[in-house]
């Protein structure tokens, strides 16, 4: 993370500590409700520059015999990091993404993801994440994740029409 950064400010129409968040796609594998084969995370808006989530951990995540696939581990942190930059304002995509895997992880349990913004410079928003199952104490993994704003209009234009929200999001005209 580069020394000088920019001054961090939550924005007034973001959701309040405790608030559940916007899924910024209801087909994001993350966050989607929607997505038939997603995690469906439910997001909450934590104190500061923070974002939560429970998981429970399912066998279809299966990795390792009992244990979550580290894919999925990763996608639900890049999800719940990937959503703090929605507390500044425009949301942002991943363009880099860390993660160390401390203890497995066994099916049947409750993950709880948290993410915290650390620093801002421009249009990167850099992060952590902490993954627990219900001792904040114990780690069982933990990330870094950099993410940068983009106009989501902008940024999407050329691939909308292959969501399966494409209707929607191009409101029935042909092009954005
Ligand atoms: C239209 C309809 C709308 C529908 C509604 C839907 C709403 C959706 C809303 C919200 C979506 C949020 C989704 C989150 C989902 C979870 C997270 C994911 O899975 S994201 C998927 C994986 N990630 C990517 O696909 C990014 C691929 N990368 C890119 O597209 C480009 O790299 C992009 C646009 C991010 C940046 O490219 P540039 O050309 O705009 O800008 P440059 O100058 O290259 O980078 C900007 C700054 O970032 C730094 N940067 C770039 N890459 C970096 C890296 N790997 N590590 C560190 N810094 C990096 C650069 O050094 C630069 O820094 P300096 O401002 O000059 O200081």
């Amino acid at each position: 993370m580069p020394d000088e950064l920019d001054v961090l400010e939550r924005h007034p129409k973001t959701a309040k500590p405790g608030e559940v968040m916007r899924p910024h796609n209801l087909m994001c594998f993350g966050c989607g409700a929607e997505s038939p084969h997603g995690l469906q995370l439910e997001m909450y808006a934590g104190e500061g520059f923070t974002v939560e989530a429970k998981m429970p951990v399912e066998q279809w995540m299966e990795g390792g015999p009992g244990v979550i696939h580290g894919g999925i581990l990763s996608s639900a942190l890049d999800d719940v990091m990937g959503m703090t930059p929605r507390l500044l304002g425009p949301p942002g995509v991943t363009v880099h993404l860390q993660v160390d895997f401390l203890q497995p992880i066994p099916v049947g349990k409750t993950l709880h993801l948290r993410a915290e913004i650390l620093g801002r410079q421009r249009r990167k928003i850099y992060t952590e994440g902490v993954a627990h199952l219900g001792d904040p104490e114990r780690p069982v993994a933990r990330a870094n994740g950099v993410f940068v704003t983009v106009d989501v209009r902008e940024h999407f234009a050329e691939h909308v029409e292959n969501s399966a929200k494409a209707a929607e999001y191009m409101g029935g005209k042909p092009q954005l």
